[in-house]
């Protein structure tokens, strides 16, 4: 079994607890960091990343919070007690916003004694193409919009975002070599692409800039999800 690599996150995109202990205890010590999303955290709750916490794997909570600035530190506040590493907001929710989730996560580290998660902003769904993008009201192209809040999450204090591969290259051109850049959106040659609309290889996400990749069901719902993990693995290490 190939040795885990912390670019690679699987999204654990299911509605129980034993699924998501059937699919950790497949993949074992070839993954060692998971995305905890809507469906699954609404469905089984925190003993999710409790559980994937006691197997010493990191958690990227992705619940992506939008509401107004206070509602949204109180809830950075009370998720960062859970250990999560990574913890996800929409940058639309706008500066103050932004600010008020960085602060809240600095304060609660500190009082609850656990390392401080880093937030990611999403941008754009990586669902969305440019059509569906003007019917919401887009004004800019899709990669210009990106490259805009990124820009100001990361003024207003957030260690990263969620945007597709394709924009990668201008986000790290702007946002400079530290800024996390997480891309979902992956899809290996082979894979159908489902409901996701801008996509690209592992190795091309790794190439365009892409701090860590999420990947979900090319993964998940593969015949045999570890040869999956070591494909993509290789692809990223640029061994394929
Ligand atoms: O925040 C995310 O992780 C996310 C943002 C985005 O723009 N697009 C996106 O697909 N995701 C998540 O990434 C995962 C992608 O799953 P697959 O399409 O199955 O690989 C899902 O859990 C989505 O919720």
């Amino acid at each position: 079994m190939i040795t885990a690599d912390k670019r690679l996150i699987v999204a654990l995109d299911v509605n129980s607890l034993d699924k998501m202990k059937q699919m950790v205890n497949e993949l074992g010590p070839s993954v060692n960091f998971y995305k905890v999303g809507m469906e699954l955290f609404y469905s089984a709750g925190e003993q999710t990343v409790d559980f994937l916490r006691a197997c010493d794997k990191e958690v990227f909570l992705d619940l992506k919070l939008h509401d107004i600035p206070n509602t949204v530190a109180c809830s950075v506040a009370a998720l960062t007690r859970l250990g999560a590493s990574v913890i996800s907001l929409h940058a639309a929710g706008g500066r103050s916003m932004l600010a008020a989730a960085a602060q809240a996560a600095t304060e609660a580290s500190a009082s609850y004694g656990v390392p401080r998660p880093q937030l990611v902003a999403i941008t754009a769904l990586t669902s969305l193409d440019e059509v569906e993008w003007r019917e919401i009201g887009g004004q800019l192209p899709i990669s210009e919009q990106v490259v805009k809040l990124a820009c100001l999450a990361q003024s207003a204090g957030i260690d990263g975002v969620v945007a597709s591969p394709q924009e990668a290259p201008l986000i790290r051109e702007k946002c400079g070599p530290e800024f996390l850049v997480i891309t979902p959106g992956i899809r290996p040659r082979s894979a159908a692409a489902n409901d996701q609309k801008r996509v690209a290889t592992p190795a091309d996400a790794i190439k365009a800039g892409a701090s860590r990749l999420v990947v979900g069901r090319p993964i998940t719902a593969a015949p045999s999800p570890v040869q999956a993990v070591e494909q993509i693995v290789k692809a990223i290490r640029g061994e394929e």
